[in-house]
């Protein structure tokens, strides 16, 4: 004698053993936390679904939550899988305790933290992780002030020993007047860091070009400048960031040059997976509060740029029909 059940399922004839709603969720590959099940035309709480048994002859409804939504909108680069498309740096800020806010306002879930010498006169002097916490915030170490390969190399090197860090942000300058990068440098270090294991994101000039050399140098993601560290000027040119998107197998991050919430939304809907600031945040007058615009201007970009944008007309496209008109 078979011990099946005979039911219905979203219309369709099934068969099944016997057991609770729960286990029949989960034969179908559903999680049980992600259904709603009506059974015989009675909703069944989720709470219930483990107590309830199948019963032959039920006529079941399953529905569960497809794609769409924000919250299912994440990014990840080299493996690693984040929300946030904000990532903030950690310079600039009057204290520990306001770029620790900061971070909180913005919702970002990396900082990028340059690395620096141990200060030996006084090592009990506060830190940034009594702020910001590791274990919350993934810390992705910098380059900042290194103007050759060689020493970004020893730089990043230095912090993998200390933090175990692998995921790095690789900048390396060209000349303190415009902290434009030295691409020639910076291809030479990405090839070395990325044979040695590193992930490097790496800073870089905003040519389509070097880009496609930078990932196939090994960089795991590309950040072209929108304009010079700290100029605040915005993104300057948007058909190039275009085009490096377009191009990239790696994710694009718009680094260095932001200057307010919509050179972010800016970033975010000309496609780029995410954008690193700085100083707009930290030399705002309150940067708490740009933090918070940050945040809703990256989200608004990334939602316009997923919405896909209207085309653009030459001339006026009235927004009332005209026909019928007295
Ligand atoms: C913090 C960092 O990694 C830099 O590349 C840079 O400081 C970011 O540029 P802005 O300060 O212009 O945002």
């Amino acid at each position: 004698m078979s011990t099946e059940l005979s039911l219905t399922i979203n219309g369709e004839p099934r068969r099944s053993a016997p057991g609770s709603i729960a286990d029949l969720v989960r034969s179908l590959e559903l999680d049980p936390a992600k259904v709603a099940v009506e059974r015989n035309g009675e909703i069944v709480p989720r709470s219930t679904l483990a107590a309830v048994n199948i019963a032959d002859g039920d006529v079941l409804e399953i529905v569960h939550f497809v794609g769409g939504g924000q919250d299912d909108d994440t990014w990840t680069v080299a493996g690693r899988t984040f929300r946030s498309r904000l990532i903030v740096g950690t310079g600039k800020y009057k204290d520990f305790a306001q770029n620790a806010a900061a971070v909180e306002a913005s919702g970002a879930e990396i900082v990028t933290v340059a690395v620096r010498r141990v200060n030996v006169s006084d090592p009990k002097a506060p830190m940034l992780t009594d702020y910001i916490d590791p274990k919350k915030i993934t810390y992705l170490p910098n380059t900042a002030g290194c103007f050759t390969a060689e020493d970004a190399i020893r730089t990043l090197r230095l912090a993998r020993e200390a933090g175990g860090w692998d995921l790095v942000k690789l900048e390396v300058l060209g000349e303190a007047r415009t902290l434009y990068p030295n691409m020639i440098e910076t291809i030479r270090a990405t090839e070395v860091l990325a044979k040695e294991g590193f992930l490097p994101m790496v800073y870089c000039v905003d040519d389509p070009i070097a880009a496609k050399q930078l990932e196939d140098a090994g960089a795991v993601a590309v950040m072209p400048l929108g304009a010079p560290i700290g100029s605040g000027l915005g993104i300057q040119n948007r058909v190039t960031i275009r085009l490096i998107v377009e191009g990239a197998k790696v994710p694009v991050l718009v680094d260095a040059g932001v200057g307010t919430a919509s050179d972010a939304a800016v970033a975010l809907e000309l496609g780029c997976d995410g954008v690193l600031m700085n100083t707009a945040i930290a030399e705002a007058k309150d940067p708490i509060r740009m933090a918070r615009a940050m945040k809703a201007a990256v989200e608004a970009g990334r939602d316009a740029y997923l919405a896909g944008r209207m085309g653009t007309r030459k001339y006026a496209d009235p927004s009332s029909p005209l026909a019928g008109l007295i």
